[in-house]
């Protein structure tokens, strides 16, 4: 992947006087600097301020559809206790999110448990919580999982998930409506539901197009949508001699793209909210619209921060070589998705003295790479930076969602701690991980030198 960094103008449009994506020129670089040298790299920031605001701008613009955050893009606590203060339910993807949720005081009637091949593990631990729980719901996309949630004695709320035969999303990976993992076919749905409500208090239908819609790809949302406005309206009024089902709500799933790069522009939210709504008009009375964004509530609330230890100049490339990889942000590798990145500086010059502040070193392309012994482990490739040196911290935007979520700890790398700021004020969230951690679940492992394990939870901001 070959990509060309624009200006850093952040070309946002305001929506009650919050700007409409934070870009990562946006970021105060000192405190970024500040944060880096106190807790170490790769270190991820999420700001719970930035989270809120996007709760709101949310609400604000569908104010009468109950709006669940997509856990999975962001587990943290500080993070779902955010969420949920700031009116939005939770949308839990497993029995450990189901758990999470929980913890962050998000009660039953605020729980939806969307279960996918749902190992029997899942469904024991969310059926158990539904016997305390009875306002949870469960959304299912096969008759299979209904008949094994009923095996375990479940009769609660169900909500059908439901395969609209369409889909959208940032890359191919996260196209989800269409991909037959997901859901029951739109022309077996109806009775799918009508079957359902003979065993279970059916409450809603489902869809979602996939992850990362942009403007360009709002006609598939808007034909989703009015896939589902019309099987909410077959529902109530059968035409043939079928019981109506009585649903509360048409869940269209979530999506909302965010813009990675530095020059596309913020989704305008309230247009998509219009669009949605005419889209699945006329609701029957007594159905709501429902949403379920992840990347939008946290995306651009998260920077990684990341230090450059190496600077390569080969006859192909320049290659930066900084402590983040693959196992810290997977995206790039997995989608080739584009973050930005902002060279904050700090670093020395070759002959030892310290680098001038990067707005004056000239734009260089240069490759970033991790430490992972992978060749795709790369956070950008032939991209103009403010020349990197050895030492620099760089701020990896728009982190916030789906990044320290799919970390993970391959080539043996403890992951990376995260701070939460809250009202300008960082605590830390996750700390980071250390050797120890790498074979804390492996029976029959010792530690043999403890002393190094120490090592590596000392913040690493040295050069
Ligand atoms: C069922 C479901 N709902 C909601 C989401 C949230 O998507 P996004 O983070 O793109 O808003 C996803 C992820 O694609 C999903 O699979
Ligand atoms: N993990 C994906 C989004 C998938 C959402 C889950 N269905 C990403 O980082 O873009």
């Amino acid at each position: 992947m070959s990509d060309s960094e624009a200006g850093a103008d952040p070309t946002a449009d305001t929506v009650d006087g919050n700007s409409s994506i934070r870009r990562v020129s946006d970021w105060d670089a000192d405190r970024l600097a500040e944060l880096a040298a106190e807790h170490g790299t790769p270190l991820y920031v999420q700001d719970l301020d930035r989270v809120r605001e996007n709760c709101e701008r949310l609400r604000g613009a569908f104010p009468d559809a109950d709006v669940r955050y997509a856990v999975k893009a962001h587990t943290g606590r500080r993070v779902l206790e955010a969420v949920r203060e700031s009116g939005l339910d939770a949308e839990c993807a497993s029995a450990g999110e189901v758990d999470r949720a929980l913890a962050a005081g998000f009660g039953g009637d605020r729980l939806h448990y969307t279960a996918v091949n749902p190992p029997a593990r899942d469904l024991d631990y969310v059926a158990g919580v539904a016997e305390a729980e009875p306002d949870l719901t469960i959304t299912v996309g096969a008759v299979d999982t209904l008949d094994r949630l009923a095996e375990r004695g479940y009769d609660g709320r169900v909500c059908v998930r439901v395969n609209p035969g369409v889909g959208a999303g940032h890359h191919e990976k996260v196209r989800t409506g269409g991909a037959a993992k997901f859901g029951i076919p739109y022309d077996r749905a109806a009775a799918a539901a009508r079957e359902a409500a003979e065993r279970f208090d059916v409450v809603g239908v489902h869809a979602h197009a996939g992850s990362g819609i942009d403007s360009d790809q709002l006609d598939s949302h808007r034909e989703l949508v009015a896939r589902m406005g019309e099987l909410a309206r077959e529902l109530a009024d059968p035409s043939d001699d079928e019981a109506p089902v009585d649903i509360e709500s048409v869940d269209v799933g979530g999506g909302f793209g965010v813009p990675y790069k530095e020059d596309a522009p913020a989704l305008d939210l309230p247009a998509v909210a219009d669009a949605t709504r005419e889209a699945v008009a006329p609701l029957p009375a007594g159905v709501d619209l429902a949403i379920e964004p992840g990347r939008y509530v946290v995306a651009d609330a998260g920077v990684l921060l990341t230090r450059v230890n190496t600077v390569k100049p080969t006859p192909d490339e320049r290659v930066v070589g900084v402590d983040a990889g693959m196992t810290d942000l997977l995206r790039p590798a997995m989608y080739d998705a584009y973050h930005p990145i902002r060279n904050l500086g700090g670093g020395r010059a070759e002959d030892g003295s310290d680098a001038p502040a990067p707005d004056a070193r000239s734009a260089t392309p240069v490759t970033v790479a991790g430490p992972i012994c992978e060749t795709g482990d790369t956070l950008c490739r032939n991209r103009a930076l403010a020349d990197p040196t050895r030492g620099d911290l760089l701020a990896v935007g728009i982190a916030g969602a789906y990044g320290y979520e799919m970390a993970n700890q391959y080539n043996s790398r403890p992951r990376p701690a995260e701070v939460a700021l809250d009202d300008g004020t960082a605590t830390v969230a996750r700390r980071r991980e250390s050797l120890a951690d790498l074979t804390a679940v492996e029976r029959g492992a010792t530690r043999n030198r403890a002393d190094r394990t120490d090592r590596t939870d000392r913040t690493g901001a040295g050069r």
